[in-house]
């Protein structure tokens, strides 16, 4: 069994115990629910950098990354970096995230917040739009064709980002489908956890042109950017690189102002 099939044998338990409490009419009727969302792959787009910076305070491939940041002060620390969207983790045993963490993000930015979670059911794309989200993730390693279908479909019925997320080219090719708004391609493997950019750039050719490119993970320079961007690529998904720092807005402001110089 690898840690992504124990996660998500764990995210089923999980979501079917939320379900047995909170029901989908509470989370309907939650005010942010009803807010108007703003479109990450219209940010990316029209940026110059293209920055999507996480909050991740641990991870099961590197344990504790950043135990004592605040959301809020990452979430204004990165706003005032310009990125163009902040990826939050929500997981909580694997990941130490919440749904509060975006809350909290959400009543401190304006900028498109995304759930970063294993969404195996659309209960969670509920939460995460009754909890100021703007975007979702999806991962097919863990989804059926007809499960990405109908999961992006609900996401796009609420006016909700998507973002797929592959590591193969078969993954990719089971994947493609109108509903989905960017492709990020994961150089993190999630069943192995080995990192390399290559990944990006094999797949690149393989991601059709009305799909925003996303590159995923282990981006720890800005040379890697400016590697990336001749193969097609508008989004960096930068997680660790900034939260292992002191001051995680501090550091993407750095970095941003690198990449533009
Ligand atoms: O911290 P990094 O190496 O910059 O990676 C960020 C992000 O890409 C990574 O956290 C991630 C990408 N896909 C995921 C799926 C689930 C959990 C986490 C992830």
């Amino acid at each position: 069994m690898t840690i992504l099939d124990k996660i998500i044998a764990d995210k089923y338990k999980e979501v079917a115990l939320k379900k047995s409490i909170i029901p989908i009419s509470q989370l309907e009727s939650s005010v942010l629910f009803n807010r108007e969302t703003s479109s990450l792959a219209k940010a990316l787009r029209e940026s110059d950098t293209g920055i999507i910076a996480e909050f991740k305070r641990r991870s099961p491939s590197k344990s504790v990354i950043n135990q004592s940041a605040s959301v809020q002060d990452v979430a204004k620390g990165y706003e005032n970096a310009g990125v163009c969207g902040m990826s939050v983790l929500t997981d909580g045993k694997y990941f130490g995230g919440s749904l509060d963490d975006i809350l909290l993000a959400r009543a401190s930015v304006q900028f498109p917040i995304l759930r970063k979670e294993f969404i195996v059911d659309e209960y969670q794309i509920i939460e995460a739009k009754a909890h100021g989200a703007d975007v979702i993730l999806l991962i097919a390693a863990v989804l059926t064709r007809d499960e990405i279908k109908t999961l992006s479909e609900t996401a796009k019925s609420l006016n909700l980002d998507v973002l797929l997320e592959v590591h193969n080219l078969e993954e990719l090719q089971k994947s493609i489908m109108p509903s989905l708004d960017m492709l990020g391609v994961n150089n993190r493997n999630l069943k192995t956890f080995e990192v390399s950019t290559a990944i990006s750039k094999e797949l690149s050719t393989h991601i059709p042109n009305d799909f925003v490119k996303v590159s995923e993970s282990g981006i720890s320079s800005v040379k890697a950017i400016k590697d990336l961007k001749p193969f097609g690529y508008q989004g960096f998904l930068i997680g660790e690189n900034f939260m292992k720092t002191e001051n995680p807005g501090e550091s993407a402001l750095a970095f941003i102002e690198e990449l533009r110089s």
